[in-house]
């Protein structure tokens, strides 16, 4: 069903809504963010949008986000840009003040329990708490003990989402504060989508942002190719999920309203879009792709300054195109690959590559 709609075309088919343009995106850490960057990259350059980006690399992670930190914006001259995406702390007034009022805003959560699994790999040199931690069991039997509030970029050892949003990482938990802070989101955001449930996340996006469904197909960006299968136990994770208890409530709470939009939107018709969206997916991939979605490993390091998303201390999947591609698939195809701040493939609305004259370091030097 889902290959005869695919031959068809269906997914082409004229919508009855207008498409939005105007989408703020908070990219939270290591929950498939790079990968959403790459389709919203895609679409703005399809449209000739306007992109919000920063100065430097970040809008001034971690500290709370700026309006001064865009390049180019000048709050007096009331101008305004389609779309903003970049890592920052979110910061509600200052984002409004760069973005028009009929944006559309999304961020995105992952199950606290793999995202610290990712988080403790990928960010092991640069949160203390985790460097000082001889292994990530170490680490989950006894946090404390590594573990110095407040100290600069410990925040991605605990509790990250909730710091991204804005919010308060070190706070006790209490049931009352935390379920105004997911009030406070659910009043700003119109959605939050799920890296576990990425494909579902695409469908409702797509049928949300009312694009086609070419426009939310994508690779997966930024994955770890040394990532063992953690086999945590019970025990463990219940560890991990107190640890990060602010994070957990909020992936709950929006993990609840996820899977209420899912029924709203039909289940049949959620499986009938994510099959067709999977086997489009493949069809790229294969067209795409060397060794059909198999890319071949690729050691980051640090230094290098072109895959910035990238920090180089694990070892990441690079995509490899086909080189017998034609010019259009190859374009098409080099557009699906891009990373983050990747030069190379700049669309005509970054007219210089944000990071130039940067000094060639990984994140937040
Ligand atoms: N489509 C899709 N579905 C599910 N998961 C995905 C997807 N794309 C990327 N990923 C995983 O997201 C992790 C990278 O996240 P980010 O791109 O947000 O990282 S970063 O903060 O910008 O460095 C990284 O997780 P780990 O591999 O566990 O580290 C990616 O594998």
């Amino acid at each position: 069903d889902a290959f005869l709609n695919l031959k068809l075309g269906s997914w082409h088919s004229p919508r009855l809504c207008t498409p939005k343009t105007n989408v703020m995106f908070l990219k939270t850490h290591k929950t498939a963010s790079c990968t959403i960057l790459n389709l919203l990259y895609r679409f703005g350059e399809k449209h000739n949008l306007t992109f919000a980006l920063p100065k430097g690399y970040h809008f001034d992670y971690p500290n709370f986000f700026n309006s001064r930190s865009v390049k180019g914006f000048w709050w007096q001259n009331g101008q305004h840009y389609n779309m903003m995406s970049s890592h920052m702390r979110f910061n509600r007034p200052e984002v409004q003040s760069v973005m028009p009022a009929d944006t559309f805003y999304i961020s995105i959560l992952r199950h606290p329990v793999s995202l610290a699994e990712s988080s403790f790999n990928y960010f092991h040199f640069l949160a203390p708490a985790f460097k000082h931690s001889p292994s990530f069991e170490d680490f989950i039997a006894n946090p404390w003990k590594y573990y110095i509030p407040y100290l600069r970029f410990n925040h991605l050892a605990r509790n990250m989402l909730w710091f991204d949003l804005g919010f308060d990482h070190n706070a006790e938990f209490s049931l009352q504060s935390a379920q105004s802070v997911v009030a406070e989101i659910q009043q700003t955001f119109h959605f939050i989508l799920l890296a576990d449930y990425f494909d579902q996340s695409m469908v409702l996006l797509r049928d949300a942002l009312c694009w086609s469904l070419d426009d939310v197909v994508t690779f997966r960006h930024n994955a770890r190719t040394n990532a063992k299968p953690k086999c945590l136990s019970p025990a463990q994770e219940e560890q991990l999920k107190k640890w990060n208890a602010l994070d957990w409530y909020l992936y709950q709470s929006f993990n609840k309203t996820f899977w209420e939009k899912v029924e709203r939107f039909g289940k049949r018709r959620m499986d009938k879009e994510v099959a067709i969206l999977q086997a489009r997916r493949e069809e790229l991939q294969n067209l795409c792709l060397l060794k059909e979605g198999k890319p071949p490993k690729v050691k980051q390091s640090l230094g290098q300054g072109v895959q910035r998303c990238q920090t180089g201390y694990v070892t990441m999947m690079k995509h490899t195109l086909n080189s017998n591609l034609s010019i259009s698939d190859k374009e098409l195809c080099s557009r699906m690959i891009r990373e983050e701040y990747e030069p190379v493939f700049y669309p005509s609305f970054m007219d210089e590559a944000p990071c130039q004259g940067c000094p060639q370091l990984g994140p937040y030097q």
